[in-house]
């Protein structure tokens, strides 16, 4: 889809294309929140391995970030891709973080969301003209340094990449989103081919993600042998034919139990259906030449 912004030449006002990518932005957490039933994560049924978050939470949560998002895009409109842009994205992304606490009553319910779209988000609107340029963008703003990261108490993902090395959320964006461009996108677009249900598609795109992802969540709850425990249920779901059969529903839904039993949430597979579901929709404006000529240089 092409968009724009402005005045229409019937003179009817356009919604501005940062407000468009935060509705999209939006939206993608909305539909991820609502997808059902999804093994360990909150859903429609409920909190699943949280006791502390339910669908209300999460939808009141993708909400307040929606000024973080617009905000992001506006920046990455006017500024060239580079260490300042970081800088700036990393101010907004912790004053997302900020208002999505205040919301939760302190609940870190969509961090590594935020993360991932509003990467994807900036590259957007800084004129990606596809999904994977769009995360190629995304991932060369990710690997630039943010001089105010606050040092602080390490994070959950801190923690678990010092103890076993994994990667995590910055690692997978520095990558590419490969979860996202060359698992979820496939396979949501596979099943719809096939005739699938859009909520089946959906949860075969999140569980192949599971059954890849080095989910920190996971392995900071259930340390490696749950993490392997989970990549190999979402896997087993795969391979009874996929959430829309009668053996893989039998597995997702054993799976979901075990989740909720040893308390293991993938929500780090939850944020990247989000980003897939936020390209899929995405508006795309890729800049003209001459914008990308006249676009401002980079300052360092
Ligand atoms: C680079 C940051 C993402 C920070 O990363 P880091 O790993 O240091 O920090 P975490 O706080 O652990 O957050 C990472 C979140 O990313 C998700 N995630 C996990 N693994 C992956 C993965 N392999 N690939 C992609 N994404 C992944 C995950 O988010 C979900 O889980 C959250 C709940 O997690 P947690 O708090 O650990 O949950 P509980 O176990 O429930 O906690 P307790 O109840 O037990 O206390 C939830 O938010 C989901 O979204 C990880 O949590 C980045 O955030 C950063 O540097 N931000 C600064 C701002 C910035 O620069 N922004 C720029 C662009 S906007
Ligand atoms: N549906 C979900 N359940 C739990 N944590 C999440 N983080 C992002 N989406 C989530």
């Amino acid at each position: 889809m092409a968009a724009g912004s402005g005045t229409s030449a019937g003179g009817r006002t356009r919604t501005p294309f940062p407000a468009l990518l935060a509705d999209t932005a939006v939206r993608a957490l909305r539909e991820e929140a609502w997808l059902s039933p999804t093994p360990g994560l909150v859903d429609r049924r409920g909190g699943g391995a949280h006791d502390d978050m339910d669908l209300p939470l999460l939808l009141a949560s993708a909400e307040a970030l929606r000024p973080a998002f617009r905000q992001i895009a506006e920046a990455a409109e006017r500024t060239a891709a580079c260490v300042g842009l970081r800088e700036e994205l990393g101010g907004l992304g912790r004053m997302g973080e900020r208002a999505m606490l205040r919301v939760t009553g302190g609940v870190n319910t969509h961090r590594g969301a935020l993360w991932a779209l509003g990467l994807l988000v900036a590259a957007v609107a800084g004129g990606a003209g596809d999904e994977r340029a769009a995360a190629r963008a995304a991932a060369r703003l990710a690997a630039l340094p943010d001089r105010w990261a606050p040092a602080g108490t390490p994070s959950h993902g801190e923690r678990v990449r010092r103890r076993y090395g994994a990667g995590g959320a910055r690692h997978v964006a520095e990558a590419a989103f490969p979860h996202v461009t060359e698992v979820a996108l496939p396979r949501l677009r596979r099943a719809r081919a096939a005739g699938r249900p859009e909520e089946v598609a959906r949860l075969d795109a999140l569980l192949e993600v599971m059954s890849l992802l080095d989910d920190t969540c996971v392995l900071y709850r259930g340390g490696p042998d749950g993490l392997r425990a989970v990549r190999l249920g979402a896997g087993r779901v795969m391979a009874e034919g996929g959430a829309g059969t009668a053996c893989g529903h039998a597995a997702l839904i054993e799976l979901d139990a075990w989740l909720r039993r040893r308390r293991l949430s993938p929500g780090g597979s939850a944020d990247l259906l989000a980003a897939a579901l936020f390209l899929d929709a995405a508006p795309w404006r890729a800049r003209s030449p001459r914008a990308v000529r006249e676009a401002p240089a980079c300052r360092r």
